[in-house]
């Protein structure tokens, strides 16, 4: 056993798959990636399988679906009988190909996943640990979060989670570009981090990032920040003034908090966009600039479109790159993997020596709901570093220094009522139909990660898939 596992939480994993080669490999990924050591046992076929899961309990059953079929005619039925077997082990499917029939079989035949092969190491832990977390196995199959064991780190950003795996190849695959990116994301989840990345990947980076917070910004002088001044604009104004978009000519411009942009300032924002001419204020000039617009918010930019907060065609003017960066509660296989980044940062910035997290103090972070996500931890942990002298933390230090989660609301802080106004209703299932294909959009097609995001079950997404297109095929016939 390696140094610092705990054999009481270690992880039973059964692994089916008729080639030995693939079978090794993966169980050496896993090893590498879990904090507590699994017993991993392999076997070639669904019977061998079946026999094996008579005799003991797993936590996890890895099955290949192509080496099931000595169990029945058909994998939906071979999957079925493994799953009333393993009853309360995580059945994981895993096939050759991404065939959506296949999945659907399986997921409908009780597995709670399914992955296409080749199956990445890291990738393949993380998502385990956040199913393990999701079906109360948390402790067992915690990600390991020491130096070392896992890449989390891309340009500022930590997290190890197969979320924060797509966002980072979502940022080295658009960082290139000069089209505008659209970041939503609760507050604390990193939007800002996200987009200086896209920043220092792109061709921009030796230019400025200008990033505006419009939620800081009295609205009257918004538009002076945003797009300058000519002298005397206004009293005391001696001189001419630069604004942001000026500022970051050939670099990028951050537009935080969006949404509380003043209406008529995203006219001009979106004249600006159409046609990168400025006017600074009380000038009768337009400058030219070359900026990429990055901009975020924290709130649900469809629903302020509908309260007429939002300018539609503002909204699809910015709205071209989409990237959604998920609450932590969502991510659990970072949370751990960003408490150590945070203590190791803070102990050096304090020159105090830390350990890590004792098993517990672990287990009492993975458990938490996180409303203020990244930020939060982040407060914790600093905290936790200036209260304490060094060592182990243990869960009794963690719930000392948790003053923010005594006194943090657990309800979300209302939004102002909008003014009532009747507005066109659409039924049920095509509201239900637009959340859940735009949250597909905005993982780039991925609905096991669409699924997570919208804690439903993949399984679900297809189901539901599959009526529309039959509802749609029933009216068309009509
Ligand atoms: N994945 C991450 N890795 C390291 N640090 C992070 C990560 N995500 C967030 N942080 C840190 O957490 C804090 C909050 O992040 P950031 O300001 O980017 O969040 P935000 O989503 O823009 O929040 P808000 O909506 O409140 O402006 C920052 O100090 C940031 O450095």
């Amino acid at each position: 056993m390696r140094p610092g596992r705990r054999s009481d939480a270690a992880a039973t994993i059964l692994l089916i798959d008729r080639d030995p080669a693939a079978g090794r490999a993966m169980a050496a990924n896993l090893a590498g990636c879990l904090l507590a050591e699994p017993v991993i046992e392999e076997c070639r076929n669904g019977r061998a399988a079946a026999e094996k899961l008579r005799g003991r309990d797993y936590d996890i059953v890895l099955m290949d679906l192509s080496s099931l079929d000595d169990l029945a005619p058909t994998t939906e039925e071979a999957v079925a009988r493994l799953a009333k077997i393993a009853e309360g082990a995580l059945l994981i499917a895993l096939s050759g190909g991404a065939s959506v029939s296949a999945a659907v079989a399986a997921m409908r035949a009780g597995a709670h996943d399914f992955v296409a092969k080749p199956i990445s190491g890291t990738g393949f832990a993380a998502r385990i640990g956040e199913l393990a977390h999701r079906h109360g196995k948390a402790r067992a199959l915690t990600i390991d979060a020491r130096p070392g064991a896992i890449t989390a780190d891309f340009a500022g950003f930590v997290g190890a989670s197969t979320q924060m795996q797509y966002v980072y190849e979502q940022i080295g695959r658009i960082a290139p570009s000069s089209a505008p990116v659209f970041i939503t994301g609760e507050s604390g989840t990193g939007k800002e981090v996200c987009a200086e990345a896209l920043h220092s990947k792109g061709p921009r980076a030796e230019r400025r990032f200008v990033a505006v917070n419009c939620a800081a910004i009295p609205r009257d002088l918004m538009e002076t920040e945003l797009f300058g001044a000519a002298r005397g604009a206004y009293t005391g104004s001696v001189e001419d003034r630069k604004g942001a978009a000026e500022l970051a000519d050939g670099g990028t411009l951050f537009l935080d908090e969006i949404g509380e942009m003043d209406l008529s300032l995203q006219s001009k924002l979106l004249r600006f966009l159409q046609t990168g001419a400025l006017t600074r204020v009380s000038e009768a000039d337009t400058r030219q600039v070359d900026v990429r617009v990055i901009c975020a918010t924290n709130r649900n930019p469809m629903q302020m479109i509908t309260e007429k907060r939002f300018r539609e065609d503002l909204f699809y003017r910015l709205h071209v790159l989409p990237i959604h960066l998920p609450p932590l509660r969502q991510r659990p296989a970072d949370i751990m993997v960003l408490g150590q980044h945070f203590l190791a940062r803070f102990a050096r910035e304090e020159h105090k020596r830390f350990s890590g997290f004792s098993p517990e103090a672990a287990d009492s972070l993975i458990a938490r709901e996180w409303p203020g996500n990244v930020r939060q931890l982040q407060n914790l942990v600093r905290r936790l570093v200036v209260m304490f002298d060094g060592g182990e933390i243990s869960a009794e230090m963690v719930s000392a220094a948790d003053i923010e989660s005594r006194s943090y609301s657990p309800t979300p802080i209302a939004e102002p009522a909008p003014a009532p106004r009747r507005t066109t209703v659409l039924p049920m299932w095509q509201q239900e139909q637009r959340i859940i294909e735009d949250a597909i959009l905005s993982f780039g097609g991925n609905i096991a990660l669409a699924a997570a995001a919208l804690e439903l079950s993949p399984s679900t997404i297809y189901r539901k898939r599959q009526a529309w297109a039959e509802m749609a095929g029933a009216k068309g016939a009509a």
